[in-house]
């Protein structure tokens, strides 16, 4: 037998949400479509678990529209959602088996009995667990644990699985494990998934789009490359990855574009969007010179860290400190704290965040 899977799309529309007198969504808008991954990304306190909380049918009743597919939760108590939820610290009940704890929510719903069995071992069959069926929760490892945990979430047949950090009570190992599976179970089901996490390669690595949060607003919805690559504003910028953002004015100049530092550097770079604003550049988008002369921009190393597959320099440019990351070779020299060097920033690859109003090439 195999389980009946019936994935819908997710609408949250003009959400708000308080805590008393405490805001902790403003306007939250997000259309999650049938079959997708989904992660909801940001620091701790900004909102993310409120949001999925609120999915389920949790918490303070919030205003705005939350549709699955086109039915409207508001007013469902949690149990009429058809919202599976697993939760971080799992929840199984550990005085029944894994059969029992999984069989727990059919038996709730009064499902046939010969019917719960090849559900339950369907669903076990799924997580990889049907030879565990009789163990107790206590004689399974985290991994296990959490496995019992989806099983005992799909097997209600959900029209969307909700996920609250799954991953953070096991070991980095087995976290990147269970996120393959994961995924992998999720694509099998085609069942809508949301994943919450503060863990910004977890999100990378598992979601096809995401929404990244703070402070209760959602701040930027694409696929993870998107929003690394074109990140709209300052904190996702800063949120997703290691990022040098200087601040200083565009302009014309040579056929192309410059920024000039508020320090008073000029760099080239591509530009179609000319003012006052903050560029960010990645790390790895900037090369580092043994010998200054040749480029324009110029510093000293204050810091290095040896990373393996990179090599992390920190390096100051009249008193801004950049971090540049080199790939790591054998042929390629590793320098030293204190060496004056060049910097070599490749024109294309800065995001220009403008302050205010844009003026655009003509
Ligand atoms: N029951 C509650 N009563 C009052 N305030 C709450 C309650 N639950 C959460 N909050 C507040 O709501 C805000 C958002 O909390 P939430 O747990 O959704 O954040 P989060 O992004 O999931 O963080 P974390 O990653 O730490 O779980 C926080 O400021 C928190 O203090």
């Amino acid at each position: 037998m195999t389980l009946v899977q019936k994935s819908a799309g997710i609408s949250i529309q003009d959400l708000h949400l308080s805590f008393g007198s405490t805001k902790v969504l403003t306007g939250v808008n997000l259309e999650i479509k049938a079959g997708e991954f989904f992660a909801f990304l940001g620091p701790s306190g900004s909102g993310k678990s409120t949001l999925l909380r609120a999915i389920a049918g949790f918490g303070p009743r919030p205003k705005g529209k939350i549709l699955v597919g086109d039915r409207d939760l508001a007013g469902l108590p949690p149990w009429e959602r058809n919202v599976g939820m697993v939760f971080q610290s799992y929840a199984l009940w550990p005085h029944m088996s894994v059969r029992k704890n999984v069989a727990f929510g059919l038996v709730e719903k009064k499902v046939p009995s010969n019917q719960i069995n090849e559900k339950v071992e369907a669903a076990l069959s799924l997580v990889g667990l049907l030879d565990y069926a009789e163990r107790m929760p206590s004689q399974l490892s985290g991994g296990q644990q959490q496995r019992v945990a989806l099983a005992r979430t799909i097997v209600v047949e959900p029209d969307v699985l909700l996920l609250d950090e799954p991953l953070s009570n096991l070991d980095a190992s087995l976290r990147v494990q269970m996120r393959r599976e994961l995924l992998a179970l999720q694509r099998k089901l085609g069942l809508t998934t949301i994943f919450v996490t503060h863990d910004q390669e977890e999100a990378n690595t598992t979601a096809d789009r995401m929404a990244v949060l703070d402070q209760g607003v959602v701040q930027q919805i694409g696929s993870p490359q998107m929003l690394y690559d074109h990140p709209e504003n300052l904190f996702v910028a800063r949120f997703l990855g290691t990022a040098n953002i200087l601040e200083g004015e565009i302009t014309k100049a040579d056929g192309g574009a410059q920024i000039e530092l508020v320090t008073g550097e000029k760099i080239a770079i591509e530009s179609s969007v000319f003012g006052d604003g903050n560029l960010v550049l990645r790390p790895q988008n900037i090369a580092v010179r043994q010998d200054p002369s040749a480029s324009a921009l110029t510093g000293k190393i204050v810091h290095r860290e040896f990373l393996g597959a990179q090599v992390r320099y920190l390096v100051d440019v009249a008193n801004t400190q950049m971090v540049v990351d080199q790939s790591h070779a054998l042929d390629q020299p590793v320098l030293e704290v204190g060496a004056e060097v060049g910097l070599d920033i490749n024109k294309k690859s800065g995001v220009f965040l403008p302050k205010k109003e844009v003026q655009h090439a003509a």
